[in-house]
């Protein structure tokens, strides 16, 4: 597991570090850390463009006035003594670490009010940690006027909220960050993790300080295959767990389809389907055993209730038939309608239950949108109804009744689509019948969902939830192999 440090945390562990080491040390860690990255674009640049590479290239610097302004002088110090044309603005007044300043002035980079119009590379060292949401004005307008080919974030990039990931105000959007010593949640979290681009982390020797419990946590392949439940001699397909879909309806019977989909590519070893489009899905899925209703299925591991299924009378009926059953529930779409407008039906269940919502789902179960600290909302409708909640987005968020946050590396934007959901729903309920635990459930599926949009959208191929229930086999296998060599995928 990974995980993203809040900045307090992220203090407290350089404290206690730099207690360790002579003054400065740090910094010039970050700083060797930021040019080394720098360099190598310069010459990635160099290689596609034909342009300078670090020798003759031409860096914009927007300096705050604290440590991250330190960083990015000290790191553009660097480039200039390879020959780069340094151009530094302050960007807070005059206002800019002068130990930093004056190693850049020394190795010929040079301090002005108005730089070049173009440059290769920008390095956004206006905030770090230490930054309040927005920008000062003048790195506004710097912004602005300069066209710059790459765009480079110290640490963060400024203007975020850095414990958050909300972006209340101006923020630079970045190509690269450069992050020192670990992740923070505005990497992973909000509107924020969009503005990153490429995260590169540098190792400035933090790992040993940090408080084991992150702010918020990341999974990784590692943690994929210690919670996967491969098959042993002595299973079955009813040992492997048995998973039910009540989903679909004689009007949308696509969901039923797909969510049967997403369920069959997951580790358990026998689906069942209930409801009205068992005709559909028996064609689709020959392998699902079908029934019209709920109280029909016999027994399952978990169940998953919603997709397609309709907010009426009969939808409800089958909806409080799942919520009877003492295994563990996905609900998703229409069953969150419908738990928003009934949630008593919750109220006796002790077995636990996934739900995962988008913004306008969220509203429903909570009666305001999700704050945009996304990690926070998930958190505080997780306990208000003691179920796990996965939070839908960008970057989505899993949240525990008990306060654990955990943010989706993987996500990408392919898997906007139709159905994708449905596929999701159903994986997550195969994993929860396999053994697996409400939060891990969630973690894990949004994590091969992701994946495996990747996989069915590579070069540049468009994406549909079929394709991405047939690439979650494939997400799976990668997965798992990878945990075996993790040299192969890092
Ligand atoms: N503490 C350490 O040991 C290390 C820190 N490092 C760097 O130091 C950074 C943190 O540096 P600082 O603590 O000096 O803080 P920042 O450089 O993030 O911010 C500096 C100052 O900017 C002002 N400010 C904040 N938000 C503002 C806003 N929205 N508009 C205008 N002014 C604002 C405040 O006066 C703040 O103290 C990290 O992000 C990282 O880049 C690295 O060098 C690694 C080591
Ligand atoms: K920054």
């Amino acid at each position: 597991m990974d995980g993203a440090w809040s900045a307090a945390a992220v203090r407290r562990a350089e404290s206690q570090l730099m207690a360790q080491l002579p003054p400065g040390t740090l910094m010039q860690r970050a700083a060797a850390g930021l040019a080394t990255e720098c360099a190598r674009i310069l010459m990635q640049q160099r290689r596609k463009r034909g342009t300078a590479g670090v020798y003759g290239s031409t860096v914009i610097v927007l300096a705050g006035p604290g440590d991250n302004g330190g960083d990015a002088l000290f790191a553009a110090a660097r480039l200039a003594r390879r020959g780069a044309r340094v151009f530094a603005v302050p960007v807070m007044g005059d206002r800019v670490h002068p130990v930093a300043a004056a190693a850049l002035t020394r190795a010929g980079g040079r301090l002005v009010a108005t730089p070049p119009r173009h440059c290769d590379l920008l390095l956004d060292g206006v905030l770090g940690i230490g930054g309040r949401p927005g920008l000062p004005g003048r790195a506004i307008d710097q912004l602005a006027a300069i066209d710059a080919d790459t765009i480079v974030a110290v640490d963060v990039p400024s203007g975020v909220d850095v414990d958050t990931g909300a972006v209340p105000g101006s923020a630079v959007t970045a190509d690269v960050t450069v992050a020192f010593g670990s992740r923070k949640p505005c990497h992973v979290l909000g509107r924020a993790a969009l503005l990153v681009g490429r995260l590169v982390l540098v190792d400035i020797g933090l790992a040993p300080y940090l408080d084991p419990h992150p702010a918020v946590r990341v999974a990784d392949d590692g943690d994929l295959a210690a919670w996967w439940h491969e098959p042993g001699p002595d299973d079955d397909k009813y040992t492997r767990g048995v998973v039910g879909v009540a989903a679909g309806s004689e009007r949308y019977p696509g969901a039923a389809v797909l969510a049967t989909s997403g369920a069959l590519a997951g580790p358990s070893g026998y689906v069942r389907y209930a409801g009205t489009a068992a005709e559909h899905v028996r064609r689709r899925h020959p392998e699902v055993v079908c029934t019209q209703e709920v109280k029909e299925a016999g027994r399952v591991q978990a169940w998953l209730a919603g997709p397609g299924f309709g907010t009426d009378e009969a939808a409800l009926a089958e909806l409080r038939h799942v919520l009877e059953s003492p295994a563990p529930v996905v609900l998703d779409a229409d069953a969150l309608t419908l738990i928003g407008e009934y949630p008593s039906v919750l109220s006796q269940r002790e077995a636990p239950v996934v739900l995962t919502p988008h913004d306008r789902e969220y509203e429903r179960l909570y009666g305001s949108p999700p704050a945009e600290d996304r990690g926070a909302a998930a958190a505080v409708l997780a306990k208000r109804l003691n179920c796990t909640v996965l939070l839908k987005g960008h970057h989505t968020v899993v949240a525990s009744s008990d306060g654990e946050v955990w943010a989706n590396p993987t996500g990408r934007p392919q898997l906007a689509t139709a159905g994708s959901g449905d596929v999701l729903a159903g994986f997550m309920a195969s994993l929860l019948a396999s053994g697996m635990g409400g939060a891990k459930a969630a973690v894990a599926a949004s994590y091969l969902h992701g994946l495996a949009g990747g996989i069915a959208g590579a070069g540049h191929r468009t994406v549909t939830a079929s394709d991405v229930a047939r690439a979650l086999p494939l997400a799976v296998g990668a997965t798992l192999t990878a945990a075996e060599t993790p040299s192969k995928r890092s």
